[in-house]
Parts: structure tokens; sequence; C-alpha cells
């Protein structure tokens, strides 16, 4: 682990996790610590279960065993609303952005925050304008619907709305998948700048090496039914056939050598 996070609080605690779904076991005995201000990227064959494993973490999918602490908080141990407010906590960005097709990108925010606060209209519509900023777009945009925005704006839209409620900990489903490499570029340096001024917690689920090398403080590999945590680094020394084809092959290594 990088120096910097050692003197972090944990903010994310997996122990032991076993999600099943009939006979297909995914996750067997997952322990996972996340820290403060960390961006941790989660990579992994297809079908080992990355998606699985945030959703799980979100809260939207019921694990089979184990323990989830939220900033020190066992998830099944809390009251309704304590429950509630740690997922206040947490911002998903979706792989397809999520958002409602037929409200324009400012109604997609607003309705994130109407449904969770009591706080008047006006305020809201400022509130969901300053956050479609934050996320790097035109102050046009809101007024757009998302059929009407490219696939890159579409997805600072849903990053808009996955920060309508002040959270500490974004999720990212394969933030920069579909994006040219340009797209992507610009949109590691917008989870960067956020990650930095709003001291955000980011779990990104990609397969880009280009993000990994350019934001990732540290990678799991989600492997044998668990996962294993490193710097690209360490990760490149690991044994493991996957791994070494991931960061070793022609593609990991082209994305080493630009990041140098
Ligand atoms: N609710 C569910 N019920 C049954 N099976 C499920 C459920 N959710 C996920 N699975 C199965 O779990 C496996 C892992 O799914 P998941 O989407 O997490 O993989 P992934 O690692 O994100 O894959 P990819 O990289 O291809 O997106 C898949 O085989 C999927 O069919």
């Amino acid at each position: 682990m990088p120096d910097e996070l050692k003197t972090k609080e944990v903010v994310i605690s997996l122990k032991d996790i076993i999600n099943q779904f009939g006979d297909h076991v995914l996750h067997d005995g997952l322990s996972l610590d996340i820290r403060k201000g960390e961006v941790i990227g989660i990579v992994g064959g297809s079908g080992t279960g990355k998606s699985v494993l945030m959703r799980t973490i979100v809260g939207l999918n019921q694990k089979t065993a184990g323990q989830i602490l939220i900033v020190g908080m066992n998830v099944d141990e809390v009251s309704p609303k304590e429950r509630t407010q740690l997922h206040q906590r947490m911002g998903v960005l979706f792989q397809d952005g999520a958002l409602f097709s037929s409200l324009t990108v400012s109604q997609n925010i607003e309705a994130v925050i109407k449904e969770h606060t009591k706080l008047p209209s006006k305020l809201i519509r400022e509130i969901a304008a300053l956050k479609i900023s934050l996320a790097g777009l035109p102050m046009e945009a809101g007024d757009k619907y998302p059929s009407e925005l490219s696939g890159g704006m579409r997805k600072r839209a849903g990053i808009a709305r996955a920060l309508a409620l002040d959270p500490d900990i974004l999720f990212l489903d394969e933030p920069t998948a579909g994006l040219d490499p340009i797209g992507a570029a610009q949109f590691d340096q917008l989870i960067t700048r956020l990650q930095e001024s709003l001291g955000l917690t980011v779990v990104m689920i990609t397969h880009d090496l280009d993000s990994l090398h350019a934001i990732c403080n540290r990678i799991g590999v989600l492997l044998d039914k668990k996962i294993k945590v490193g710097t690209i680094k360490n990760l490149t020394k690991e044994a493991d056939p996957w791994i070494k084809e991931y960061f070793g092959g022609p593609r990991g290594r082209a994305a080493t050598r630009s990041h140098r």
C-alpha cells in the first residue's frame, strides 16, 4: 500500500464475503479494506463478479454471508435511518449512466435531491446547477435530455447525479467504456479533480489500463473468488497467469510505458 494511505481511516471493510447465486459461487471469503481518499481500481476476467461486488457494497445485492462495515458501521446492524444515511454517503455511476430518459439532466439530479431532502425547489435547482458544473458540463446541458448528449457528456451527467447528495465515496462501473481515448483521458482528469477537491474515496471497476495507471493508488484483482490487492508495480511481479497476462501483455506493457 502506498505510504500516504497507511495512516488513513478504513472507510469500507469487507470481511469474508460470500456471494452465491444457486450453485454458482462468485465470491468465497473475499476480504478487502478501502481507505479514505484512496482511488482503487477493480479488475478481473469477465464474469468474476466485479459488478456484483460493487452492488453488494452499495446495498443493491444481498450478500450470502460475510460482514460489511462502512465508516465502521456494520450494515447489517444499523437502524433503517442509519442505513439510509450510509447509502447517501455513496454515489454510484452505473455503466450506462442510468439516467431517466424522460427527464432533463437537471431534473435527473433534482429528482434525487427531492427524494432525500425537504429543501425548497429553487435551492434544489441551484444545487443541481452546481453539480452540473462540478462534472465539467456547460450550464446549457442541464436543460438537455440524455439522448441529446454525447456519450462522454452523458457520463458526466451521471457523475453529476452521483454527486447529488454530497457523497464521500464514489463508485464507478466502467466509466471510460465507450469513450474515445481523448474523452477517456479527460474523464480520468475529472475523477482526479473531483477526488482531490472533494476528498472522495473512489472505487472504480474498469478494463481501461490507462485509467488504472493514471488515477488508481491500488488495484484489486478478482481472482479465485477472492480479491488480490496491490499497486500496479507489485501486481506485475505476481506469478498468477491472468495477472501476468493482464499487466504484462502487449496492452499492459504499452500502458506502463506511456505512464512512466
Ligand atoms: N442477481 C443475480 N442472479 C443470478 N446470477 C447473477 C446475478 N447477478 C450476477 N449474476 C451472475 O454473476 C456473474 C458475475 O456477474 P458480474 O456482472 O458481477 O461480472 P463482472 O465481473 O462485472 O463481468 P463483466 O466484466 O463481464 O461485466 C455472472 O455470471 C452473472 O450472470
